[in-house]
């Protein structure tokens, strides 16, 4: 009998590949009027919009019945200004279906050479990202470049891709170009994909398939923290607190300076042993978490031996549609200091209370 899952755990794999051959082409090329700004004046790039036309089209393949809660929509690429742009966001997407990773691959999707997908086709798949989540049944989420603002700097991104049945991630795979495959060589090869399902542990293989490694998260004694521990963050200060985590880092005694990187690629570093923390805290009032940013993250890191909560230790609900509700914030670890370092969250939080 086949593992659970296994079927999903391919598509999904065949599809965070094909996008991450996508992006990483359309960074080589990518020219300045091929970036737009969102009402939430985040940047959205057409390596965004193509690769969720391209993940979109393969799961409505291989699944045509599972919902999709997907980032982007094609509202934007339909205004009579963006038509430049939708017909780039066109050509890459039907490149990207039509290149032959193996043999058969392609046509495994019904869409080989030759066998272009149309405009409206293609945003009609972009849309398909349009489901509003919720509590019960199955459903993907996807982020199709997490970390733009880092794919844009030529940093860190990430392509993400998870399946949700009744609220629970099973599946997640991240796909993350520019991350060098062996955390001692930063200068070495780059492009890694990491790989979890809930039960079957973590791995990471090189973005072609080689190389398989098991992840997991090294313990770290109570009283070696302040010397083994350092924080991953975010680079962009409005996505989470650098100010708060640097009282947290006093407050643990930390040594090291935090890491800084966009993207899921934090979670994918934890997971297999850097860092030993992810610290995510609110910038402000307002801003809830979304559930592509966190769901294949989240089990990678579980998978891999770590813990993740939100700051008063609640585990992340994923059941609540298309974000995460009231936004505690995200504290992931490793099983052994992820108390530690939420007990140090909490101090710091009611500090910043008592000054208030
Ligand atoms: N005010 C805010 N607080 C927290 N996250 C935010 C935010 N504004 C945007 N984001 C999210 O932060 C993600 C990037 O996270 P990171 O800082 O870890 O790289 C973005 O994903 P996208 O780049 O996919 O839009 C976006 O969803
Ligand atoms: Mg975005
Ligand atoms: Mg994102
Ligand atoms: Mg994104």
């Amino acid at each position: 009998m086949s593992a659970l899952y296994s079927n999903e755990k391919q598509v999904a794999i065949a599809a965070v590949r094909r996008a991450c051959i996508l992006t990483n082409s359309v960074f080589n090329k990518l020219v300045k009027n091929e970036t737009l700004t969102k009402d939430d004046k985040s940047p959205v790039t057409v390596g965004d919009y193509a690769a969720q036309a391209v993940i979109n089209t393969i799961l409505s393949k291989a699944f045509p019945d599972d919902p999709i809660v997907g980032e982007e929509s094609s509202s934007d690429l339909r205004t009579p200004s963006s038509s430049s742009l939708r017909s780039r966001v066109i050509e890459l997407a039907n490149e990207a279906l039509q290149h032959d990773l193996a043999p058969g691959d392609s046509s495994a999707w019904g869409i080989g050479p030759g066998a272009t997908q149309s405009e409206g086709q293609l945003l009609e798949t972009i849309d398909r990202g349009s489901f509003a989540g919720g509590k019960s049944g199955r459903m993907w989420t996807l982020d199709p470049i997490d970390g733009t603002k880092g794919f844009l700097r030529g940093g860190q991104y990430a392509v993400c891709l998870a399946l949700l049945v009744d609220s629970r991630v099973e599946l997640g795979v991240i796909g993350c170009p520019n991350l060098p495959v062996d955390p001692s060589k930063p200068d070495g090869a780059r492009g890694c994909l990491f790989i979890a399902v809930r039960g079957q542990g973590a791995e990471q293989l090189t973005l072609s398939g080689s190389d398989p490694k098991t992840l997991s998260i090294p313990a770290i004694a109570s009283e070696d923290i302040s010397n083994s521990l350092s924080f991953l963050e975010s680079v962009e200060a409005a996505h989470s607190s650098h100010g708060f985590n640097s009282r947290v880092s006093d407050i643990l005694g930390l040594a090291t300076s935090p890491v800084r990187m966009d993207s899921q690629a934090k979670y994918c570093c934890l997971a297999r042993g850097e860092g030993g923390a992810y610290l995510r805290m609110p910038t402000g009032a307002g801003y809830r978490e979304k559930i592509w940013d966190h769901a294949p993250g989240s089990l990678l890191v579980t998978e891999a031996g770590g813990a993740i909560s939100d700051s008063r230790g609640q585990p992340l609900d994923f059941g609540l549609g298309r974000d995460l509700g009231e936004n505690f914030g995200v504290v992931a670890a490793g099983k052994s200091v992820q108390a530690d370092v939420l007990a140090a969250v909490k101090k710091a939080g009611e500090e910043e209370k008592s000054k208030a």
